[in-house]
């Protein structure tokens, strides 16, 4: 069953080494016996989480059927703790126990609750797998932070036959997932919430694991994690980044973009692409392209300044055919060449990694590539890393970080959930956006949204994120005015969006 998704708080996302240094530390200050103190404050959580869960689901807690999945580990333990609390509030509570072990004191005391324990067999029986047929709840406890991916029997037939009624809640992460890659090599759990334990873990972020998690609540336990490389931001992160003119600011000073974009058979690209920078509230737009594309973005924006100038960024490529009879791919070299900050889409991509322009050093915090997965895959190629869209789509976290690594830029991976990383693998994951912005054209003004914010001085990482999150949050807002809400949208609704998403962003 799917739960509402609600706007997801900001996050930070930390590796198995950080949570278990944090963790470690924590216990180390702990008197004896307080370990067990962290897993009965960990089982709480998921108790209540799943409490909740239920009754949405089902408008009842007493009464309701909760199956626990037991791995060998301390997942299992919480589990079985939660499952001790759940029995407290009249749920009928059976625990599968997955391997020969399971966590000896919550193994106890959830017999001593009530519940009824079944050790699986392997592969499971018609009877082990009987309970799962009737549940209203699942708590995924097979495995967490100790977990090898992918699952094999007696997990995997247990997860194939969670029915699609029952609510799932995941313990710390959906089990199977690869915790610091994000990628699914195998079997896994797909989860409606996971409760992620101290810290955020990376694959609660990263896709396409984080399509697994479902809503990520983070319950504290006092961990002293350091900063993490990976965030997600939030509309209040997005505020604090957003340039907002000053009293008294002229429109040179907040920031002139100058935009190559649209070709002949692509002139919709450049109203989109120049429509977005225009509602990202750049000071100007210098728009440099083909004569029908030209007069067609003076139609749509009359605002716009036709031809080039001084600027203090540049939004390259959307809608530009990099092999077509036009003056484009020069005026992308001639605006590389300013070593002004530059956003790289679509033909720039290939323009750019075809040209003398590809020098890292040059590259750093100055460029910001925008590929979807199958340009990023080219662009590795071009590189020297040959890859197929599919290998990028598997572990897209880690293709965008070779291309970063390989280049010197900022790389914007575009999909439903975006990830922008640097070479150094800072990065940020914005998945605000509902499916409904696949669509075509909806590309280009993010390219607007980003060149706007580059153009007002804000550098790559964060430009890209605000601009992921802004498009995302447009998109919704689109969709929600949409066919009197929930609708489809175009890409001109999304752009039509953003300054709302904006003055979200900026709200106190
Ligand atoms: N130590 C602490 O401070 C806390 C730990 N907590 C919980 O403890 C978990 C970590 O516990 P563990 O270190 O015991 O690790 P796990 O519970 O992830 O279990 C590891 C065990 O599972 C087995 N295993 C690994 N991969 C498997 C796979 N793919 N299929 C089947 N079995 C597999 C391994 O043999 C190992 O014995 C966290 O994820 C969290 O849920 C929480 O209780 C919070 C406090
Ligand atoms: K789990």
């Amino acid at each position: 069953m799917q739960l509402e998704q609600d706007r997801r708080p900001a996050v930070a996302a930390h590796s198995v080494a950080a949570v278990r240094a944090a963790e470690g530390a924590a216990l180390a200050g702990l008197p004896p016996g307080a370990p067990d103190a962290l897993m009965q404050q960990a089982a709480t959580a998921v108790a209540v989480t799943a409490a909740r869960a239920l009754r949405e689901a089902t408008g009842g807690i007493a009464g309701r059927a909760a199956v626990l999945l037991v791995g060998s580990g301390d997942n299992g333990g919480d589990a079985l703790w939660a499952g001790v609390r759940l029995r407290r509030r009249g749920v009928a509570v059976t625990a599968l126990l997955s391997a020969d072990t399971a966590h000896p004191a919550g193994l106890a005391a959830v017999r001593v609750a009530g519940a009824r324990v079944l050790r699986v067999s392997s592969p499971p029986s018609a009877t082990d797998l009987a309970p799962l047929a009737a549940a209203d709840l699942v708590i995924d406890g097979l495995v967490g932070l100790g977990g090898r991916p992918g699952l094999r029997e007696p997990a995997t037939s247990l997860v194939d036959r969670i029915p699609a009624s029952a609510v799932v809640v995941a313990v710390d992460v959906p089990s199977g997932v690869d915790v610091d890659s994000g990628a699914l090599p195998g079997p896994h759990v797909q989860a409606d919430v996971t409760v992620t334990l101290g810290a955020a873990k990376r694959c609660l972020l990263l896709p396409p694991a984080s399509t697994a998690a479902g809503r990520v609540e983070v319950f504290d336990l006092g961990f002293d994690v350091p900063p993490a490389p990976l965030r997600r931001l939030d509309a209040a992160g997005v505020g604090a980044l957003w340039p907002v003119p000053a009293p008294g600011a002229d429109k040179y000073r907040r920031g002139v973009l100058g935009m190559v974009a649209g070709s002949a058979g692509y002139p919709g690209a450049a109203v989109l692409a120049t429509s977005g920078a225009v509602r990202a509230g750049v000071g100007m737009l210098r728009y440099v392209g083909p004569d029908d594309a030209t007069r067609a973005v003076r139609s749509a924006h009359p605002e716009v300044v036709a031809g080039a100038g001084r600027v203090q960024a540049w939004a390259l490529g959307s809608g530009v055919n990099p092999d077509a009879d036009d003056d484009q791919p020069a005026a992308i070299r001639s605006a590389l060449d300013s070593g002004l900050p530059c956003l790289l889409d679509a033909g720039a991509l290939e323009v750019w990694a075809a040209g003398v322009h590809r020098d890292p050093d040059d590259a750093s915090d100055r460029l910001l590539l925008t590929p979807h997965a199958g340009e990023l895959a080219s662009l590795l190629g071009t590189l020297g890393l040959p890859r197929e869209r599919a290998d990028v789509e598997e572990r897209p976290f880690e293709h965008a970080h070779a291309a970063a690594e390989l280049t010197g830029a900022c790389v914007l991976l575009k999909g439903a959930t975006t990830l922008v990383v640097t070479p150094d693998g800072e990065a940020r994951s914005q998945a605000e956006a509902p499916a409904w912005l696949a669509t075509a054209g909806a590309g280009d003004v993010l390219a607007g949204v980003a060149g706007a914010l580059l153009a007002g001085g804000v550098r790559p990482l964060d430009a890209g994120a605000a601009a992921a999150w802004v498009h995302g949050r447009a998109a919704t807002l689109a969709s929600r005015a949409a066919g009197g809400g929930g609708g489809p949208i175009a890409a001109s609704d999304v752009a039509a969006h953003v300054p709302a998403a904006v003055a979200e962003a900026l709200a106190p």
